[in-house]
């Protein structure tokens, strides 16, 4: 894209807005700018093989074999790291957790109730038996021994006395209701005590030493809240896999900022940061980055240095402008640019650069974001294990009658869409600015390339975001 004027450096931390250091510095034309993509591409590629379209499914194994290698990179480096247990939600444990302690630690009442030795209730003549009434035990003490001939109260989770086997729920005692402890009193309760009812023995759970759970487990709610049970203060998680992301584009400002004529804000920022985020991945590190070929090289090569990320991930500059930042920059330098058969997300970029795996997305925010869930998402998750990929649903289309959906023939076309339960509904057309769209949309409708219509009723497959 031409935009004819370049900051004097492309280096944006967040938060800063363009505008107002261009009233300090001023614009400064660079004579790189004017360097014509054309120059590039006829190096690198003829204007034969631009034409040719990458199927989907094509693009989809590099992208996965890039994260693959990448991912191999980053385990072999670092194997696991010790996080605390509330920094470890959608972390994936590095290896097999034994259990430290029991789970009970100890053997305790299911019930609240008496304790009793089943013992002393076997064989009575009638159907109840009295017991002294003991003193109740103290919940977080030791409960001591079980005195002969009484019943001890007891509360649920309390530790069973030395001598108690079973526990009688304070409904099936006479009284059924607990008094303040006083010496004398007494309580019948039931003859024939089963032995071991509502017990929960010491390592019922699980016994100190067994496998808790094993190397490769997402931790989630259920899984956390077993490893606090067991006393577990830190875990060894997998790293995440660093990302460097970098939106490119002269007229792309910080949310925040003024905009000046031919501005927009940077939605693609944010917008990838949550969705890496949402696939496990740490966003290390990111910035706008102006469209300047030898400045953004140069700020390539710097992040590289200064983040070590693991995936290179930008937005824009990879079309067929005449000033397509990425593509000048990276082009025959080990990443090659291609058009899928797909839309929106048509162009990609996809290579090595200094050795880090690198992919470059096209800045339309819609087509960013679908790249992200063709592409990458699955292959982030097929490698790490989190999140779990996408449910996939056939439903029928649900269009006003009379009408249907058009697509272009050869491109695997990505509307988004509702889902209610019964029907996939497309929210606004297939253009790959509409982001607000996009926001009121829960699913990605794909209409394979094969698909050039379809009617309402007509079987869809969809992807729920
Ligand atoms: N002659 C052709 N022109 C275009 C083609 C083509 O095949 N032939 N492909 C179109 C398609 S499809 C796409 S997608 C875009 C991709 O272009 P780039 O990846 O080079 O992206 P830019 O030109 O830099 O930006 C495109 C669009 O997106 C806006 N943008 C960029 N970054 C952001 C951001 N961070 N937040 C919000 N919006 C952003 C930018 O302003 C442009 O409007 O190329 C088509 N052209
Ligand atoms: O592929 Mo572009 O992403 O259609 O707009």
């Amino acid at each position: 894209m031409y935009r004819g004027y370049v900051r004097q450096s492309n280096i944006a931390p967040p938060g800063y807005c363009p505008r107002s250091r261009r009233s300090r510095l001023g614009w400064l034309r660079s004579p790189d700018r004017h360097q014509p993509a054309n120059a590039a591409r006829n190096r690198h590629q003829t204007g034969r093989s631009h034409r040719v379209r990458r199927a989907l499914a094509e693009h989809r194994q590099h992208v996965l074999e890039l994260v693959r290698g990448a991912w191999q990179r980053r385990l072999a480096d670092t194997p696991g790291e010790p996080v605390p247990l509330a920094a470890a939600l959608h972390r994936v444990l590095a290896r097999d957790i034994a259990a430290p302690v029991s789970l009970p630690p100890f053997a305790n009442s299911q019930m609240d109730g008496y304790a009793v030795s089943s013992a002393a209730t076997a064989g009575a003549p009638g159907p109840t038996v009295a017991f002294d009434v003991a003193p109740p035990v103290p919940a977080g003490r030791a409960a001591g021994e079980l005195p002969v001939g009484c019943a001890v109260p007891v509360m649920t989770g309390a530790m069973l006395p030395e001598g108690a086997d079973a526990v009688v729920p304070i409904e099936q005692a006479v009284p059924d209701t607990f008094a303040p402890f006083a010496p004398g009193h007494t309580v019948e309760l039931p003859a024939n005590v089963r032995p071991g009812q509502f017990v929960r023995p010491a390592g019922s759970d699980i016994p100190a030493g067994a496998p808790a759970l094993p190397a490769g487990t997402v931790l989630k709610a259920g899984q956390l809240g077993l490893l606090a049970a067991l006393g577990v203060a830190e875990v060894p998680v997998r790293p995440r896999l660093r990302v460097l992301l970098l939106s490119t584009g002269d007229e792309v400002v910080p949310p925040g900022c003024g905009l000046g004529p031919g501005q927009i804000y940077d939605a693609n920022t944010t917008m990838l940061s949550a969705a890496l985020a949402d696939a496990g991945c740490e966003v290390a590190s990111s910035r706008i980055l102006a469209d300047a070929p030898d400045l953004f090289a140069q700020a390539l090569a710097g992040d590289l240095e200064r983040v070590a990320p693991d995936l290179v991930l930008t937005s824009g500059g990879i079309s067929k402008g005449a000033f397509e930042v990425v593509k000048l920059a990276l082009a025959g330098h080990g990443v090659e640019f291609v058009s899928v058969a797909m839309q929106p997300g048509g162009p990609q970029a996809l290579g090595q650069v200094h050795g880090t795996a690198f992919l470059g997305f096209p800045g339309n925010p819609v087509s960013s974001l679908v790249s992200f869930e063709m592409f990458l998402r699955p292959a982030l998750s097929a490698v790490l294990s989190v999140p779990s990929p996408r449910t996939v649903l056939q439903v029928p289309l649900q269009v006003p009658p009379g009408t249907a959906l058009e697509s272009p023939p050869g491109i695997h076309q990505v509307r988004r869409g509702r889902y209610d339960g019964a029907g996939a509904v497309p929210v606004g057309g297939p253009a790959s600015h509409l982001v607000h769209a996009l926001a009121h949309s829960n699913a990605l409708l794909q209409l394979p390339p094969e698909v050039t219509r379809l009617e309402a009723g007509g079987n869809v497959e969809i992807w729920l975001l």
